[in-house]
């Protein structure tokens, strides 16, 4: 028997960037959390703990500022491609790099020059995975909080010893929607693509009368897939933010699905990918990243 390292990567996680840019008095303000991996012939550091390979976490920390400064950050996808790339072209035992940017908003507080507002806790997300001359962007969104009040029914499922479930025509429906989307290619124009990608899935969370949360997911997958040719595949998770119907009744009130009691948890969880089956290679795109 041998014992042997199998896969693994290191770097510096979630560094946070904030970049203030000037347009005379008026400025921009963005807000990203930067995190670095390096794969490659890494065997010396864990098996005799020679270093002579390890470009230093603390510099790939000081990559990010330092890259930031050097030129616009630009959108997030070109940002980790650039940075993925530097670690992989500049180091010769670095053969791949992984690239995570999450992208928080803020937004100028009206007739403000440099005053803004967080923007709420979605953000936009991009893992981007170099290997060699190789690249997969893989995008996204998380924490995207979404609720229609009807056109929402669940019925029809089996019913056990332990349902006690009941059926509904009529229910609040909602949800946060975590979402990644795997591109083909890279040359791609990420902002519009993103606005696009948002906006479909928000349209048709809102249009699709849903029979059950699973129907909505694929929907929105599908819409996307149907209307973006750059994108490949689209993984969703999708927790049901459960808002049950008090009973009122002991009080002598009749609830007709005014009053909600919204739950924390648990929560029903719904995850799945939606494909084109001609789709090109994912290649290493999703290794290391949640399955959804
Ligand atoms: O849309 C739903 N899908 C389920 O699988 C499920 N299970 C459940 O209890 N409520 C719901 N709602």
């Amino acid at each position: 028997m041998a014992i042997v390292l199998g896969p693994n990567q290191y770097g510096k996680a979630e560094n946070r960037l904030v970049t203030v840019t000037r347009d005379g008095a008026v400025h921009t303000v963005r807000d990203f959390t930067v995190s670095t991996s390096l794969r490659g012939d890494l065997e010396d550091t864990h098996l005799t703990g020679d270093n002579a390979k390890v470009l230093a976490t603390d510099t790939q920390k000081n990559t990010v500022y330092a890259f930031a400064k050097q030129a616009p950050v630009g959108e997030i996808e070109d940002f980790a491609l650039r940075l993925g790339r530097h670690f992989v072209s500049t180091q010769e035992p670095i053969s791949g790099a992984r690239i995570l940017i999450d992208e928080h908003s803020w937004q100028r507080i009206e007739g403000h020059d440099h005053a803004f507002v967080a923007g709420g806790d979605e953000k936009r997300t991009t893992a981007v995975t170099v290997e060699g001359s190789r690249a997969w962007v893989v995008s996204g969104l998380t924490d995207l909080v979404v609720l229609k009040s009807t056109g929402s029914e669940f019925h029809g499922y089996p019913r056990d010893p332990y349902t006690t479930l009941r059926e509904t025509t009529d229910r609040i429906l909602a949800t946060s929607v975590t979402a990644r989307w795997r591109y083909q290619g890279t040359g791609i124009d990420w902002a519009t693509s993103f606005g696009e990608i948002r906006s479909i899935m928000l349209r048709t969370f809102a249009a699709k009368h849903s029979l059950s949360l699973q129907q909505t997911l694929y929907a929105m997958g599908e819409a996307v897939l149907r209307a973006r040719p750059e994108v490949a595949e689209v993984r969703l998770s999708m927790p049901n933010k459960h808002h049950f119907e008090v009973d009122l009744s002991a009080f002598g009130l009749e609830n007709h699905n005014e009053v909600f009691y919204a739950a924390d948890r648990p929560y029903g969880l719904i995850e799945g990918s939606v494909l084109r089956d001609d789709a090109e290679d994912a290649g290493s795109a999703w290794l290391t990243l949640p399955a959804f």
